[in-house]
């Protein structure tokens, strides 16, 4: 038998797409979604099962929500989804000059895949293709006349128009909630309570999204230390001001989980596993704040979220997509607090 080929070993550098969408002081800008419809009068049917499709990623904070939702709401029948190979390949391996990575489909069992710049053995596990002639994100952009990037997950597609329902994760999260009731096992559970709407939308606004779930890339992206020391200060101020707020109430706005606890669950259960180390946000760990850990513990007891996590794809996207900022794709060892037991803060969580 022949040996196998090596895998090329390129310069880190090179096949990086965390190059782009930097200001001119260094400071991580994040691309505007461009699929963002009004999600009050967009029209969804809602008798075709299958017609709608959710590209995810599962060690995406953003898509990672929007299938927690699918699980919440019982929609997995009539929403389908795939999940992308964690480690961003060359989309265009075959195009000379194209050194765009990104989001690849594999399925499972398929032979291991490299890190773009050659490193390592990442195994296809949890992965679902999408089936059709998608083999990445990019192609799903592509076949819609998208074809500059970012090509971010999560998409919600309408297979029966070929065309692309929303990018953007927070509409794409109200959709969920709002357009598929008829379809869905739990038309009861209302992640958008009205009363409590506006404030929940003012602390995404000013803290949790700024601050917390873009605050940790704009941390770990920064190109200058002003810029890094800006976002990691305002970081650590946010978490703090969230383990008071969470010393008070079981959840965000109360005692019942909404969309804004999803959103701040997904970043903080990512943060001592991934961001402590990749995204030097190491002032404090979610361990050091009992009010976090038990929040991530009672989110994380809900089955239907726990269903959508995946530390295995988390960790080996991370520490193997970006060459520049970890070149051998070497995965840390920890995996962060334990997050199968009580969170002592009171009964189990319900749903309402
Ligand atoms: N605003 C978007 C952001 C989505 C996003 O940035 N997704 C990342 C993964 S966490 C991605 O797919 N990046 C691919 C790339 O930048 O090439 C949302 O919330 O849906």
């Amino acid at each position: 038998m022949p040996p196998a080929k090596k895998a090329k070993i390129l310069k880190p550098d090179a096949y990086d797409t965390v190059k782009n969408a930097h200001a001119s002081d260094g400071s991580y800008k994040r691309t505007e979604s461009r699929f963002k419809p009004k999600v009050e009068t967009l029209e969804l049917d809602q008798s075709t099962p299958g017609r709608y499709h959710l590209h995810v990623a599962l060690a995406c904070p953003w898509a990672d929500g929007a299938l927690s939702v699918i699980f919440l709401k019982g929609l997995e029948d009539y929403v389908t989804h795939s999940v992308t190979h964690p480690t961003w390949q060359r989309t265009r391996p075959d195009l000379e000059g194209d050194v765009h990575t990104g989001w690849v489909y594999a399925k499972e069992g398929d032979k291991p895949l490299s890190s773009s710049a050659g490193h390592g053995s990442f195994d296809c596990d949890g992965c679902i293709p999408p089936g059709g002639e998608y083999q990445s994100i990019r192609d799903l952009y592509v076949g819609v006349g998208e074809m500059n990037g970012p090509f971010t997950t999560p998409v919600l597609f309408d297979k029966q128009e070929n065309k692309i329902v929303s990018n953007e994760s927070t509409v794409i999260l109200r959709i969920l909630n709002d357009k598929f009731n008829k379809a869905a096992k739990h038309p009861d559970l209302n992640l958008y309570p009205a009363e409590l709407e506006q404030e929940l939308q003012t602390l995404n606004d000013t803290v949790v999204y700024p601050c917390i779930n873009n605050g940790v890339y704009r941390s770990g992206f920064a190109k200058t230390q002003g810029a890094y020391d800006t976002a990691v200060g305002e970081l650590f101020d946010a978490l703090d001001s969230m383990e008071d707020r969470l010393g008070n109430a079981r959840f965000l706005g109360g005692d019942s989980f909404t969309w804004l606890d999803l959103r701040l669950f997904h970043t903080l259960v990512r943060f001592d596993p991934v961001y402590v180390v990749y995204f030097k946000c190491n002032k404090k760990r979610i361990q050091d704040y009992p009010n976090l850990l038990g929040f991530v513990r009672d989110v994380y007891s809900i089955e239907p979220v726990k269903r959508s996590i995946n530390m295995k794809h988390i960790k080996t996207h991370y520490f193997t997509s970006h060459p520049s900022l970890n070149g051998h794709s070497i995965i840390p060892v920890g995996s962060g607090p334990d997050l199968d037991v009580p969170s002592g803060r009171g009964e189990p969580v319900k749903l309402a």
